[in-house]
């Protein structure tokens, strides 16, 4: 018999599903897992109110399959102008859990993205007073940072300010990537959290660069060196209640990622529990999948866990090459490698 673990069923508190076409594959290969998905608003245009977000949920509500109950949790993109009538009016159409931080041209889609975090003052208190989390994509952008140093740079300089000024405002440092992040994490107040994803739990920037470059392994914040790697998986294999699943699946077509100058991005939609419970086995902590997958997320987010469970079978299968898109196709993230775990139908 194969060994088999079941957890209550996961949600993906960072994902991106895009729009159009792309959209039709990202969203049933998501709603076949996760119940619930915190939605990405780096659209183009971007999702910056009420209005679009409603609109975008409709889109993304019209692809889920028949008999899923997959819901997605919007998020708004906070621009220069986002005010705190926008955040209410975002409270007041129900489906808003969360406002996006991108700080301007920080990753894909972030040009109308916030240039000074100091003026939204009073967008953030109207948030914490909405309940309206805080998620943040932390980095700088000058370009004399290098860029493996801007996530610790975003830290020293924005994220402190940040939660110093808002203790009351729940706020998710997403796709962690550093040590750095990691322990600011730790040692911040409850209301501080992070999301860590596959990729980053997996790889460092060797697998990036040795021996060519790997541009399906290539996301934003870039991979890091393996001493990162390592506190990362430390971090997840403690069971603390201050990280959890959010794959940061962010599909982009073959052709735009194999290019001289290729996106950000790695989709790991079509095998994103399963990678995470590779992970974990592999790192002999897959007694904590359940937490980070399926229950500190809800906790934190404030919302209720799911009451349907899911199962997983220890039985190796191998990740397409390719999905197909149309005329086009998307590289999925570890395509063409043996993982461990299956999802049961
Ligand atoms: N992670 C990425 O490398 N890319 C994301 C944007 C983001 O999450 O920063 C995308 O939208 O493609
Ligand atoms: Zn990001
Ligand atoms: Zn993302």
């Amino acid at each position: 018999m194969n060994q088999t673990i079941t957890i209550r069923q996961p949600d993906d508190w960072h994902i991106h599903l895009r729009d159009g076409a792309v959209m039709e594959t990202a969203v049933p290969a998501t709603a076949a897992v996760f119940a619930r998905a915190i939605a990405m608003p780096n659209l183009q245009p971007p999702v910056i109110n009420a209005a679009d977000a409603m609109a975008y949920y409709q889109r993304i509500k019209s692809c889920v399959p028949a008999g899923s109950n997959f819901e997605p949790l919007m998020t708004l993109y906070l621009t220069d102008a986002t005010t705190p009538e926008m955040i209410v009016a975002a409270k007041e159409a129900g489906v808003v859990k969360a406002c996006k931080l991108y700080p301007a041209n920080a990753t894909t889609n972030s040009a109308h993205g916030v240039t000074d975090v100091g003026r939204l003052s009073e967008t953030f208190a109207a948030m914490e007073e909405q309940g309206i989390l805080l998620l943040v994509h932390g980095e700088v952008t000058e370009s004399h940072i290098d860029v493996f140093d801007r996530e610790k740079e975003f830290i020293d300089r924005h994220m402190t300010k940040i939660v110093a000024a808002n203790p009351n405002l729940k706020i998710v440092f997403e796709h962690i990537t550093t040590s750095d992040a990691a322990a600011f994490v730790q040692s911040s107040s409850a209301n501080v959290a992070a999301t860590i994803t596959p990729q980053h739990l997996m790889y460092n920037r060797n697998d990036l660069l040795v021996g060519g470059v790997k541009p399906h392994n290539y996301c934003l914040p870039v991979l890091k060196r393996n001493t990162h790697q390592q506190k990362l998986q430390e971090v997840v294999a403690t069971g603390s209640e201050k990280f959890f699943l959010g794959t940061d699946s962010a599909p982009h077509l073959k052709s735009a990622k194999e290019s001289s100058c290729g996106c950000a991005g790695c989709y790991s939609a079509p095998a994103a529990l399963e990678l995470y419970a590779h992970i974990f086995d592999d790192l002999g902590c897959i007694d904590k999948l359940e937490g980070f997958a399926s229950l500190h997320g809800p906790a934190f987010y404030g919302l209720p866990i799911n009451e349907k469970t899911i199962t997983l079978v220890k039985e190796p299968w191998q990740m397409p090459e390719q999905v197909q898109v149309g005329d086009e196709s998307i590289v999925p993230f570890y395509a063409g490698q043996t993982l461990n775990w299956k999802v049961k139908a």
